[in-house]
């Protein structure tokens, strides 16, 4: 269970800069929000940026200044900075933090249609609990990267390349010697930010892993009681949460060292020029006005590079993160509609046809499901596939629903070949009823609804009645109201295969595709679901995975099936007339229908 390869096992290490640019089309969406951050961070710079001046003045005309007077003013004049400062803040925070929401939930939006676009293949191959990982921690992670990170970061810029500037203009000669320092500091923050971005993917990756064990345990709960692994399964998870936390002690051990070097540095250098800074001033060739400002303003450059150290670890992080969402933005479906798709009419006569068809499933590329099979179905006709386990019986409705395309050969439906039709106008004229039915959390109702979601109540109720599901569904507590449980945990297997029928009955197309299920029904049930079948399959085309006599013996005609290729093919009697595989089988699990 553990070895089998994932969506994430390929993610390649993803270079911050260009998967932050993969942002942007995002952010440029919402372009009144990104201008109003933009004012706001304008003006809270400005602010930000002129309160040393006013403390300048504040020092040396308030204080040190002839005119008693004066002090009121300057002071006043630091009072109106802070209330700029606070006004532009909180519109900057606000413009912000409602940019992060928004970009986050449109790529939520996006990711999970993108998701649902994706061919059955691409499920075969990932876990749908790494998936939420994906649409949850990922695109969370980017809420706050955009939401307070990016904010940080470009503040800290601008912050940054204004401090440098005035440091240069407060003193030359002081700003010339901060620049050595400058060095010193970048080096290791970009030395430690490559080690963090790579152990912060790996930890990613683990909370990933650890999820989707979990999502699949929770999701096969009885199975897991039935066979006593809850001590089993509880060490796994805890097994995936250490390896998870084992990555993630890595990953702030690697922080902490890029932030505490980073602090050492900058005030190591800061103090070092205010030393210098207090010689010039005892010696009268500064005054002590200037040399506040100069100090405020490397303080706030150095707090910028401390600010962008951390965002910089952020960002790292938070680029693993956006290059697997990226990924699976860029898995494209193998199976699409063509560009100038066939029209087809409201309703499909249903003659089917495979030619020469010949298919492996992607996971086995060199195993055929489907080798050399050719068969004609007539308009209304209704064919039985009978075969051992395994023959490809049901590979052959997963091909006309074009879940999957074949390698070779060619699928039509009323003479057109499948691949000129666009997939979901094909699959609105086919109804599935599939060997395990799907029940969703959801009312008995709108389970049966979700044949044709068009369809008022009473045409609900006929499709049940039809599907012999109306008896038990109105015995119910709350008739066709009850919430049928997760996964129709509250019906029995032959309760959840008529609400499957009637789902089916309800969408009325015109091919029935049914895979019986093996599992044994009692004769009660069974009797109604025949019946129900039975009707159903009256006026359409219809192709069914038999496994049980009465199927078998209604069939316009059986075909036999072993090994991906047909056998044999014709009625009941003359197929058990001519023995073979069909009379073995028929001796093996017909034999007390
Ligand atoms: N999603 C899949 N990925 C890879 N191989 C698959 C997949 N589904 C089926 N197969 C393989 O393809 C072959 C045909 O499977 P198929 O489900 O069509 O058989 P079947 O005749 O319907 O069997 P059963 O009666 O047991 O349902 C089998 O060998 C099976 O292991």
């Amino acid at each position: 269970m553990g070895t089998e390869s994932t969506a994430a096992d390929a993610t390649p290490r993803p270079r911050p800069w260009q998967t932050l640019a993969a942002l942007w089309p995002l952010l440029s969406e919402q372009r009144r929000l990104l201008a109003l951050w933009l004012g706001f961070l304008a003006l809270s710079s400005v602010a930000t940026l002129s309160l040393p001046v006013a403390v300048r003045y504040m020092i040396d005309r308030g204080f040190a200044g002839d005119d008693p007077s004066a002090i009121d003013r300057w002071f006043l004049g630091l009072f109106g900075v802070a209330a700029l400062l606070a006004v532009a803040t909180a519109g900057r925070f606000f413009a912000v933090s409602l940019l992060g929401e928004k970009v986050v939930a449109a790529l939520r939006r996006r990711l999970y249609d993108h998701l649902l676009a994706l061919d059955i293949a691409f499920y075969d191959r990932s876990r749908s609990g790494e998936l939420v990982s994906r649409l949850s921690a990922d695109s969370e992670q980017i809420r706050s990267m955009v939401g307070s990170s990016l904010s940080i970061a470009l503040r800290s810029v601008v912050t940054l390349l204004g401090s440098a500037v005035m440091l240069v203009a407060t003193s030359p000669r002081l700003a010339a010697m901060a620049m050595v320092g400058i060095p010193l500091v970048v080096l290791p923050i970009v030395l430690f930010g490559r080690r963090v971005q790579a152990v912060s993917q790996q930890s990613q990756e683990r909370i990933a892993e650890a999820n989707a064990r979990a999502a699949e345990t929770l999701s096969a709960m009885s199975t897991v009681r039935g066979f006593a692994r809850e001590r089993f399964e509880s060490q796994r998870f805890a097994e995936a949460v250490e390896r998870a936390l084992r990555t993630a002690r890595k990953r702030i051990r690697t922080q902490s060292l890029l932030t505490a070097s980073v602090i050492l540095l900058v005030f190591g250098a800061i103090t070092a020029v205010l030393w210098l800074g207090a010689k010039d001033v005892v010696a009268g060739r500064l005054s002590a006005g200037v040399l506040s400002q100069f100090v405020l303003y490397a303080v706030l450059g150095a707090g910028s590079v401390g600010a962008l150290s951390e965002v910089w670890a952020e960002v790292q992080r938070t680029a693993g993160g956006l290059a697997r969402i990226r990924q699976l933005l860029d898995e494209v479906p193998a199976v699409v509609a063509p560009p100038q798709p066939q029209a087809l009419p409201a309703r499909l006569r249903g003659a089917v046809s495979f030619r020469d068809v010949r298919f492996c499933y992607p996971s086995r590329p060199d195993q055929p499901a489907l080798d050399g099979f050719s068969l004609d179905i007539a308009e209304g006709e209704t064919v039985a596939l009978v075969g051992p386990s395994g023959a490809g019986k049901s590979t052959v409705l997963q091909l006309l629903l074009r879940l999957y395309d074949p390698q070779q050969g060619e699928l039509r439906i009323d003479g057109l070949p499948l691949v000129e039709i666009d997939p979901s106008a094909l699959r609105q004229q086919l109804a599935v009823v599939p060997q395990h039915p799907v029940i969703f959390a959801a009312s008995a109702r709108d389970n049966i609804r979700y044949g044709a979601l068009e369809a008022d109540d009473a045409a609900v109720e006929q499709a049940a009645r039809l599907a012999e599901a109306h008896g038990f569904l109105s015995a119910l507590p709350e008739g066709f109201d009850t919430w049928l449980g997760e996964r129709g945990a509250r019906l029995s297997g032959g309760q959840q295969q008529r609400i499957a029928i009637a789902r089916a009955v309800l969408k009325d197309a015109p091919v029935l595709l049914l895979d019986e299920a093996t599992s044994a029904l009692d004769a009660a049930s069974e009797q109604s679901i025949q019946q129900a079948l039975e009707r159903l399959v009256q006026g359409r085309t219809t192709i069914v995975v038999a496994h049980r006599l009465a199927t078998v013996r209604r069939a316009d005609r059986i075909v036999v099936m072993e090994h991906g290729r047909i056998v044999a093919q014709g009625r009941h009697e003359a197929l058990l007339a001519a023995g073979g595989l069909y009379a073995e089988l028929a001796r093996l699990q017909f034999v007390d229908g």
